[in-house]
Order: structure tokens, then sequence, then C-alpha cells
């Protein structure tokens, strides 16, 4: 049998790269783009979309081609390119051996400590790279100083190189990034949206939130985004899910800067009022059919105002994000292999512990709120990603409606 990355993968050449992330979203969204690949950009412009092998016989081509619009999207076969597995390993060893001659021309030894400090993931964005706080954080790399920066930024196909030290805590979360290479610090995503990395946090690894908000129908609805950001996932409420107005909360005057721009940017800043400052300050009421609460660890502090906000008369949906933890299986008490719960079925009894919960927190905060009771329902628990094996983020979407 072949391995996967053996296989010739089906692709989808588009025209013009403007149109990558509405077929990603629509792969995405059936289970059918193939994330062991990367995207492929073309010489002309065109952008190749792996999509699983798996999934071919249920491909329908048709309906692909409807969501991109006829004259935009062509299927064509790629010889195989390597998967983002290979090239990461390919990439790592090049790196290290660039390394150690730049090293050595110095005077310096290689160690075998050095191997374990160098970069195993970052993030791109665009043409910068964004190193994690967890490499290069020996003493050595600091006296090597600007040559290692631009030989890693030359090794990792960029032009400009940042390092990620820790969220700083000084209630705006904003990354401590610090640039190594490069002096400008804004970023350009494909899905259209900027913002400086040095001054607004970005969280790509929710990707999977995005394009499940990206497919929501929100016609002719008014949303609040507590927690706007950059428009992480204002924009997707705008762009994709074609909210009639988003009321984006946000306190970071960078972020603030970069949500302005990047209404701009997307063509719909008549279809948004920011609203800079604490949202706890914000005097709307009874406006909105859904608040959107993505703030980690917690939103808890957020949800009488979104109380407040959804419409008196016939309610609405909060979407709130939060962190939960699962309690560790206790060795001692005999509990570290459950018998008839596997490990993703006791995570997932914990939030809908947790969502459970919630709802009789906002039922109170109704009662608090108007006096009436409303009815609230769980509607989805949605689960975006892991921190460690027993920390998940999650959305939960609560239905709430006046009774
Ligand atoms: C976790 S980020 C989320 C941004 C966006 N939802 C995302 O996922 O990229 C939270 C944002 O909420 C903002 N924020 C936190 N508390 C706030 C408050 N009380 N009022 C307004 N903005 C707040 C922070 O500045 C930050 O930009």
């Amino acid at each position: 049998t072949k391995r996967k990355s053996d296989l010739n993968i089906i692709v989808v050449s588009l025209v013009k790269n403007m149109h990558s992330s509405s077929g990603r979203m629509y792969l995405q969204s059936r289970g059918m783009f193939d994330r062991s690949f990367s995207l492929v950009k073309q010489p002309d412009g065109t952008v190749l979309l792996p999509i699983s092998p798996s999934c071919l016989s249920q491909l329908d081509l048709q309906s692909l081609r409807n969501t991109l619009t006829p004259d935009v999207c062509d299927f064509t076969w790629s010889q195989s390119p390597q998967s983002k597995k290979e090239k990461g390993r390919k990439a790592g060893s090049k790196l290290e051996r660039t390394i150690q001659e730049l090293l050595e021309s110095q005077g310096e030894r290689w160690m075998e400590e050095m191997r374990s400090d160098l970069p195993r993931s970052f993030q791109r964005h665009g043409d910068l790279v964004l190193l994690a706080d967890s490499c290069f954080t020996l003493p050595i790399w600091n006296k090597i100083g600007d040559q290692l920066w631009s030989a890693v930024t030359k090794e990792l196909r960029a032009k400009r190189l940042a390092k990620m030290s820790r969220i700083s805590r000084d209630g705006f979360r904003s990354p401590v990034v610090t640039m190594l290479l490069g002096d400008n610090s804004w970023v350009k995503h494909v899905d259209n949206y900027e913002f400086d990395v040095t001054r607004c946090m970005f969280s790509a690894g929710n990707i999977t939130e995005k394009l499940r908000v990206a497919g929501f129908d929100c016609r002719g609805e008014t949303v609040v985004d507590l927690y706007a950001g950059i428009g992480y996932f204002t924009l997707p409420y705008l762009v994709h899910a074609r909210a009639s107005h988003v009321h984006a909360c946000e306190w970071n005057p960078d972020a603030v800067a970069a949500l302005q721009k990047n209404l701009e940017v997307n063509g719909v800043p008549e279809r948004c009022t920011i609203h800079p400052g604490d949202n706890r300050q914000v005097q709307l009421c009874n406006i909105a059919d859904r608040v959107n609460l993505g703030l980690i660890p917690t939103s808890e502090d957020g949800w009488p105002i979104a109380c407040r906000l959804l419409k008196k008369t016939t309610g609405g949906v909060l979407h709130i994000h939060q962190n939960v933890t699962s309690p560790l299986p206790n060795a001692a008490a005999g509990d570290a292999a459950p018998q008839n719960l596997s490990a993703k079925n006791a995570d997932r009894e914990v939030w809908r512990a947790w969502a459970s919960d919630t709802a009789d927190r906002i039922t109170s905060l109704f009662k608090d709120l108007s006096g009436a009771s409303w009815v609230i329902n769980i509607q989805h628990i949605e689960h975006v990603k892991s921190y460690a094996p027993h920390v998940h983020h999650v959305v939960l979407d609560l239905d709430c409606r006046p009774n």
C-alpha cells in the first residue's frame, strides 16, 4: 500500500490567491482539507488546495465549483508535494547544519544541548516568522546576534524574524514579541487582515472556530463581539456570515487600530461600530441577536453584559469561550485507567458539566436582570484546541429566549 504522502493528491487550482480562503473553508467544513500538506502557491498566482485522498469519492466537484464561482475554479492532479512533516524534518536538519557552521566559523563549539534549543515550530505571518518562547534560550545565541538571526531568517524562507516571550499581565493579553530581524512589525494574512505582531494578540489555533463562525448565516442579525481584538471573529461575522451589523468592543488601542484597518481592507467598515475601551462601560443594551465572548481562560466578566445585550423580546445566542480543565486521573485512588470511559469521553463529560453549570448561572443572571424567567438551552459545545491533555478551549453556544 502507498503511504499517504506517496499518493497523488487532487487539488483545486484557483485562478486568484484571494479565493483560496473560501476554498479552504469549503473543504475544511466538510472535513476534506488534507492538513498534512501545505497550501501551494504557484508562480502564476494560483493556489493548490490539498484534498484528503479518502474524500475523493465523495467530493462534489460541481458544488465546490459553484461555491467558488465557476470561472475561478479548476481541478487538477498534483504530483505528491512533500508533506508538512517531511518538509519540517528536512528544514530542521538544514537549519541545524547552518547554525553549526556559523558557530564554528566564530570559533564556538557545537554542543548537544543546542540542538534541543533550536526552533521546532513557529508561526508564519506572511514574510515574518515568529519564534516561540521555548527556543534560542541559551546565552550563546545572543553572543552571535545579528548573523545568527539573518541565517535563521534565510533558512526559514522569511524576510523578518521575531520572537515571542510571555503574555504580558497588563490586562491586554498582548504577546511580548521582540523583533530580531527587520523593523516593521505589521503583518498581513492571506484572509485579509493586518496587525502589529508586537502589540496585538493573535490566536492562530482558533482557526476551526473562525471557520465555524464563517459558516453561520447571520443575515438580518445584530452581533456584539465583546472581545474583538484585531477582528479575528468580527471579520468572519461580517464578511462570510453576512451579519447586518457588528458592535466590536476592544480596549487595547493597538488592536483597535488594526481592527479599523482590517474593516476597511475587507470593505465592511459601515457595518461595524467599534466601541473602544472596557466593554463593562459600554452603554448598549437590548440590541443583539448574538453575542460572541471570545476571551480565555474565561469570559465570565462579560456574562452579565451579554445578557443585557440580547434583545428583550426575542433573545438570541451567546457563544461563550472558556478553558475547561479536566481533573487529572488519581492513580492512588485507582482511577488512572477508566474502565468504560475513554479519556475523550471523560473530557466531554467535564465539558457538559461545565456547560450545564454555565446555563444555570446565565438563567440566574436573566432572572436578576429582568425579573423574568428565560429558557436557556445548550445548543452546541465546540472543542477549539487543547493546551495540555487536560486543558481544553471550548465554546458553548447557549440559546437564550424570554419565556
Ligand atoms: C483573547 S483576545 C481575543 C481576540 C479575538 N477574539 C481572537 O480570538 O483573536 C481578547 C481580546 O479582548 C480584549 N479585552 C479583554 N478584556 C476586555 C474588556 N474588558 N473590554 C474590552 N476588551 C477586552 C483584549 O485586549 C484582547 O484583544
